[in-house]
């Protein structure tokens, strides 16, 4: 039976530091930590925090680092999920190579999907042929999108797959991304959501109003673990 609750702070950089916190305090109970990050501009708070108030942290041995989407680019492409991560904090922690599990966003994305899901399978623990994160972090876009599962994508939430490829609506531009039964089969999956302009959709999600069900992030829901939404004042509209 899934668990949920909100925690919401005055303002975005409060509400990354209580996560940042809450995120350190979880890989500390485990010996191995396999967590997925987000992308998109909502964690730059959350990185920058980690990688000074816990720059020279032990428990870095123990985390393992995955993404949740990527951007079908370079490492070094202005877009690539992997260059904030590595800007804000890899570049500062002693995080031993071999922890970080990048999406290898200059691949071809069909196989690089294909390789990834392996990937995965073979370094977590497995429930019913999908991988098991203890902690997924997701951020949900304006419109409604999260990972990269955009509105109208909902046959990505059901995949038996463990990545597909997804393509932005607007942009076309490929992106590789986690299928709603890997996000559902974690742990733990954290929402990290700041902001005004997510407002409208955060309230159509929590009252199940609008266009509620036709947002991706309306239908994450781990099966045997908890969902937690980490806001700040802004995106409840306070
Ligand atoms: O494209 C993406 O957007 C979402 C939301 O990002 P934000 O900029 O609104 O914080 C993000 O969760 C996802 O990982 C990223 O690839």
């Amino acid at each position: 039976m899934m668990k949920e609750r909100k925690e919401i702070f005055a303002t975005a950089k409060e509400t990354a530091e209580a996560f940042g916190d809450y995120l350190m305090k979880e890989a500390g109970e485990k010996s191995v930590f396999h967590c997925a990050l987000s992308g998109g501009s909502t964690p730059k708070m959350l990185f920058d925090y980690l990688a000074v108030k816990y720059r020279n942290s032990p428990l870095w041995n123990g985390i393992h680092f995955y993404w949740g989407d990527e951007r079908c680019v370079s490492p070094e492409d202005a877009e690539s999920n992997f260059k904030m991560t590595k800007e804000r904090l890899l570049d500062y922690i002693p995080i031993p190579q071999e922890n970080v599990h990048r999406v290898l966003g200059e691949n071809d994305p069909e196989r690089e999907a294909e390789r990834y899901g392996q990937e995965l399978l073979e370094y977590l623990p497995t429930h019913k042929g999908l991988p098991v994160f203890d902690l997924i972090i997701l951020g949900m876009g304006e419109d409604g999108h999260t990972a990269s599962i955009f509105p109208h994508q909902m046959e990505l939430l059901s995949s038996e797959e463990v990545c597909r490829v997804a393509v932005h609506p607007d942009s076309g531009q490929k992106r590789v991304t986690l299928t709603g039964p890997v996000i559902n089969t974690a742990h733990e999956v954290v929402f990290l959501v700041t902001g005004a302009g997510k407002k409208e959709k955060v309230s159509e999600i929590f009252n199940k109003t609008g266009e509620w069900e036709s947002y991706p992030a309306a239908h994450i829901s781990p099966e045997q673990g908890s969902l937690v939404w980490f806001l700040d004042e802004a995106a409840v509209g306070k």
